[in-house]
């Protein structure tokens, strides 16, 4: 499958904090879940694949462009879609002016912009409240508008920084029916703390652990990992047990001084 995004050597430092440590990543079409401890660098990817921040060192190619630059930023950024952690809107815009205004940021054109607004809102169950304005909506519900904008595009490469935060169990079921349709043609890369959503929507894993990628491979392959016999005592469910594995692996290659190894699966 072709390489949509392709990060080389990306390291991200804060001050003294290195939030990534010379990560090395490929992303095709479908939906890869990043999952992680606090901390682990899930955010500082997404952020750098976003092009809202620049990396310390390394090279970050999206759609086959290198965003270092200008000319391959302005060419990515229409197709990509963004939902940060922290998602800021405009509380007295309508959910349609709202998305409207991110379509047209994307260089939508008019009436497509406004076929696609009315598409996207519909998609996340809100069609019945695309002229509420945004700050009468519940948390959840502005969740969803965050995803809409999002989507709005129908961008090529799609990021997620925890979407699922603040959904109701229903909505969630639906949001990951959602995912799995757009992994069909994008490549949508999705940040989460929820084991459930990696199970239901994810065809790829990504497990980061202090700016490092501690495992890859497939949502199953992680579950087998979890049904070794070390893991008996720790998480509720196969996948749960194989994160925890991973993690203890890597934290104990880490203690004993040696660059712990990703270990691949597929
Ligand atoms: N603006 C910042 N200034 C200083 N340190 C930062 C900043 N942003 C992130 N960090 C640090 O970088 C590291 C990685 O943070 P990041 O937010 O990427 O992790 P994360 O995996 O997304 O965590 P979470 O699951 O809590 O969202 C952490 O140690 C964090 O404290």
């Amino acid at each position: 499958m072709t390489t949509t995004v392709s990060v080389d050597g990306l390291t991200v430092r804060h001050r003294r904090t290195t939030a990534l440590d010379a990560v090395d990543l490929d992303f095709a079409t479908g939906v890869h879940g990043l999952l992680g401890p606090n901390g682990a660098g899930k955010t500082s990817l997404i952020r750098v694949l976003a092009t809202v921040a620049a990396p310390t060192a390394g090279r970050v190619e999206l759609l086959g462009h290198d965003v270092a630059g200008h000319a391959g930023r302005t060419a990515v950024r229409r197709r990509l879609g963004y939902l940060p952690q922290e998602f800021g809107f405009y509380p007295g815009f309508t959910v349609r002016e709202f998305v409207g205004y991110v379509a047209w940021l994307k260089e939508m054109s008019g009436a497509d912009a406004a076929a696609a607004v009315e598409r996207a809102v519909a998609r996340v169950g809100l069609a019945d409240r695309i002229d509420t304005k945004v700050r009468r909506l519940s948390g959840g519900m502005v969740r969803r508008v965050g995803i809409a904008q999002a989507i709005v595009n129908a961008p090529d490469v799609l990021l997620l920084d925890e979407p699922t935060a603040g959904l109701d169990p229903e909505q969630r079921v639906d949001f990951r029916a959602l995912l799995r349709e757009l992994g069909t043609t994008s490549t949508v890369i999705v940040s989460t703390h929820l084991v459930e959503d990696v199970a239901a929507a994810c065809t790829e894993v990504t497990l980061m652990e202090s700016g490092r990628v501690a495992y890859r491979g497939t949502p199953a392959s992680l579950a087998e990992l979890g049904e070794a016999a070390e893991a008996e005592d720790i998480g509720d469910n196969p996948i749960e047990r194989g994160y925890a594995t991973v993690l203890r692996r890597h934290r104990a290659g880490a203690a004993a001084g040696t660059v712990a190894g990703t270990e691949v699966s597929r």
